[in-house]
């Protein structure tokens, strides 16, 4: 995607060819700011004060992170730090644990007598194949969106939750993916951005995209959701995901599920929009068995934005001394959710949907578990 007309990529090589450069999305949007990682240190870091977010992106630095770790110490015991550190910065996105899974794998052949330079060679390979995922996603999505446009015959209202766009993976992101898709062929289109407390990735990064894009969309408050439904004020709901089960559960930024139970409640279709790579084929129960992230207090009773006067300014906005709680994502079960929109197509959200376009993974797992 772009930023003022420049194709950009989230993350990419410095013309060193081996420190790693992220676009801080703490400092989005009032500011566009290139961040160099030039340590295993550094990506654990972005990755944990959200530097980079969105699990697609995630998955991506930390395997990045392994190619800057085996610069440091490229040893067995090297590679089971990096991991180790790598995995313990954020525990809901399933795509970091992927990620570092494929690589560590592909270290450890016998035949690798250069664990950097194939580190390096299969993270840059991992992000081109997370583009292309990204792409066809959009492409698959698209359809939705057509179709709901040719049943009206006026402008499709999509609601959307926190930011499952391009920042959020390496390129073209998930919920918004079909969206860009869909606006490139002229389909006409307005995005309800939720703001998405505490951190606010709706209303400062998806809306940042949009207009980046010049696609036609209005923040509003997390609440305003479920009265913008009962008004038949949104054709359809598309949200990203951090983790999904092999059932069709869904794991997304806290407050999406009260999305789906307002969509459920009004009729509005509910699509969930990922890369197979965020499917946990482990797992049935989302509520039972995905780890939920609680993220600091602070985050609740504070805010960051932007002075009039011009300078970034945290504020507290609660009542000093109250104790917050700060849990990151919820899950939302499949039984709320009308699809799920991945790079092979749309599968109802459901164990045999899912085995039916993903048959190797969900066959492994079946033959693991006996
Ligand atoms: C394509 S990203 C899907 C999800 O990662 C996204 O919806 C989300 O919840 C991001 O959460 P974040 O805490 O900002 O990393």
């Amino acid at each position: 995607m772009n930023i003022d007309g420049c194709p950009t990529r989230t993350i990419r090589l410095a013309a060193d060819g081996e420190t790693v450069e992220v676009i801080d999305q703490t400092r989005l949007p009032h500011e566009v700011v290139v961040r160099p990682l030039a340590s295993l240190a550094d990506a654990a870091e972005a990755i944990r004060t959200m530097v980079v977010r969105g699990a697609p992106l995630i998955g991506v630095t930390a395997a990045y992170g392994l190619a800057l770790a085996m610069r440091e110490d490229a040893s067995e015991a090297g590679l089971a730090h990096a991991v180790e550190t790598l995995a313990a910065t954020r525990p809901t996105a399933v795509n970091l644990r992927w990620a570092l899974d494929r690589m560590a794998a592909a270290l450890g052949r016998p035949e690798v007598n250069d664990r950097t330079a194939e580190a390096y060679r299969l993270a840059a390979a991992m992000a081109d194949e997370d583009v292309e995922t990204c792409r066809a996603i959009g492409v698959h999505g698209a359809a939705l969106l057509r179709e709901a446009h040719a049943r009206t015959g006026r402008e499709v209202n999509v609601l959307t939750h926190c930011n499952a766009g391009w920042l959020a993976t390496v390129d073209w992101g998930t919920a918004l993916a079909p969206i860009y898709v869909a606006h490139d062929e002229g389909i006409p289109l307005h995005v309800w951005v939720d703001e998405t407390r505490p951190r606010n990735q709706g209303a400062a990064l998806t809306a940042f995209e949009l207009r980046q894009h010049s696609i036609r969309h209005t923040i509003v408050a997390d609440n305003a959701g479920g009265h913008l439904m009962q008004h038949g004020r949104v054709d359809l709901c598309i949200v990203g995901s951090d983790r999904t089960t092999a059932t069709g559960d869904v794991a997304n930024k806290i407050g999406t599920y009260l999305k789906a139970l307002a969509a459920k409640d009004n009729g509005v279709p509910f699509y969930a929009a990922l890369p197979s790579s965020t499917i946990d084929w482990t797992l049935a129960d989302g509520v039972a068995e995905i780890p939920i992230e609680e993220r600091p207090a602070r985050e609740v009773t504070h805010m960051t934005g932007r002075a009039e006067t011009g300078g970034i300014v945290t504020v507290e906005i609660a009542s000093p001394g109250s104790p917050a709680a700060n849990p990151a994502f919820d899950v939302t079960p499949a039984r709320l959710v009308t699809g799920i929109i991945t790079e092979r197509g749309i599968a109802s959200a459901s164990t045999a949907g899912l085995a039916a376009l993903f048959p190797r993974e969900a066959g492994r797992v079946k033959a693991r578990h006996g």
